[in-house]
């Protein structure tokens, strides 16, 4: 076990001149950020167009929402797991606080969500939570736009509708001299997720059997993109679901906010025909991604690692050939 510092992890920044579809800067964009997922399941993206201010007000915004009254924060629920606040508690980790906005790219949830914590609703939290929220998920859209495109693939191989859920979180620091775990290691469930932090590293990338790297390093301007189980299903095991953690050390609290991509109900995931063949056979059934989301958060799910879940649910086993 153990910190690596030799390995190279990507950072791979989106510059606007970049950013046009189909032109030799775009076209290496698709290419690096295809061999990231494929290698490490996530990379670290730089990307100026969300400006500072809003995420620097964003993280202001949350360190005055952990500090509402439980009873308001307790109203934060939702019939979908992973949707909701969760306090500190030995299932997760007792350093660990988030709240869950569903749908945050739509006012109106963000505009409820804020009226459970603040008698005015807060319409300031609103509109900046808002902005970013809806920033996030230009972003992530992006992002699969370079995959399908790395892939040779059309739109039509990715499309689903879906929407984001942000989980705003603060990591408690841990006891003086102490490295405790902030969020036990896990692979993301829904497609993808987008993560921003607040300045103080925390999340550590499982690189090798049992070897985290910690990204320690990222700049004002960076997110990171994760892969989830849907997504390496999608693409027949070419995109990998890496296992990631947070490890709280030091005497800051760190404070994060994650934008996952949650497809609506009803959605299959399918792998495209074009990503199945001789050499590749198709390794995972079609599966209803909601299925598989409750699965995941259900006491049958719990005898497996987070990482074996999605072949637990959905591996064909033997593969099959095109
Ligand atoms: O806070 C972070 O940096 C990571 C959060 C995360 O991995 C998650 O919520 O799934
Ligand atoms: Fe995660």
């Amino acid at each position: 076990m153990g910190v690596n510092a030799e390995i190279e992890y990507p950072v791979i920044e989106f510059r606007s001149s970049d950013l046009k579809r189909g032109t030799d800067g775009w076209n290496r964009l698709c290419k690096r950020v295809r061999e990231a997922c494929e290698t490490f399941g996530s990379f670290e993206v730089v990307y100026e167009k969300i400006s500072t201010e809003v995420r620097e007000e964003v993280f202001r915004l949350i360190k005055e929402l952990v500090e509402v009254p439980v009873e308001r924060k307790q109203k934060n629920v939702s019939p979908m797991p992973f949707h909701g606040w969760v306090g500190s508690c030995s299932q997760i980790s007792l350093l660990y606080e988030g709240f869950g906005v569903g749908d945050a790219s739509n006012y109106d949830s963000i505009k409820s969500f804020a009226q459970l914590m603040w008698p005015d609703g807060y319409p300031h939290f609103c509109d900046i939570v808002y902005t970013l929220a809806t920033q996030m998920e230009e972003l992530n859209k992006l992002i699969w736009l370079m995959i399908i495109d790395s892939y040779g693939l059309g739109e039509e191989s990715l499309k689903m509708s879906y929407t984001t859920l942000i989980r705003m979180v603060k990591y408690m620091a841990p006891p003086s001299g102490k490295f405790e775990i902030g969020l036990f290691p896990h692979t993301d469930k829904p497609i993808s997720t987008l993560i921003c932090e607040d300045k103080i590293s925390g999340l550590e990338i499982e690189v090798k059997d049992g070897q985290w790297l910690r990204l320690s390093n990222l700049s004002p301007s960076s997110f990171v993109f994760m892969v989830g189980d849907p997504f390496k299903a999608w693409s027949n095991g070419r995109l990998k679901s890496g296992m990631h953690r947070v490890m709280m050390s030091g005497d800051k609290d760190r404070y994060s906010i994650a934008a996952f991509a949650v497809p609506n109900k009803g959605t299959i995931i399918k792998t495209p025909k074009e990503l199945i063949d001789d050499q590749h056979p198709q390794l995972y059934k079609d599966f209803d991604f909601m299925e598989y989301f409750f699965f995941t958060a259900s006491d049958l799910a719990k005898r497996f690692n987070s990482n074996q879940q999605i072949d637990a649910f959905a591996a064909l086993s033997p593969p099959i050939s095109n």
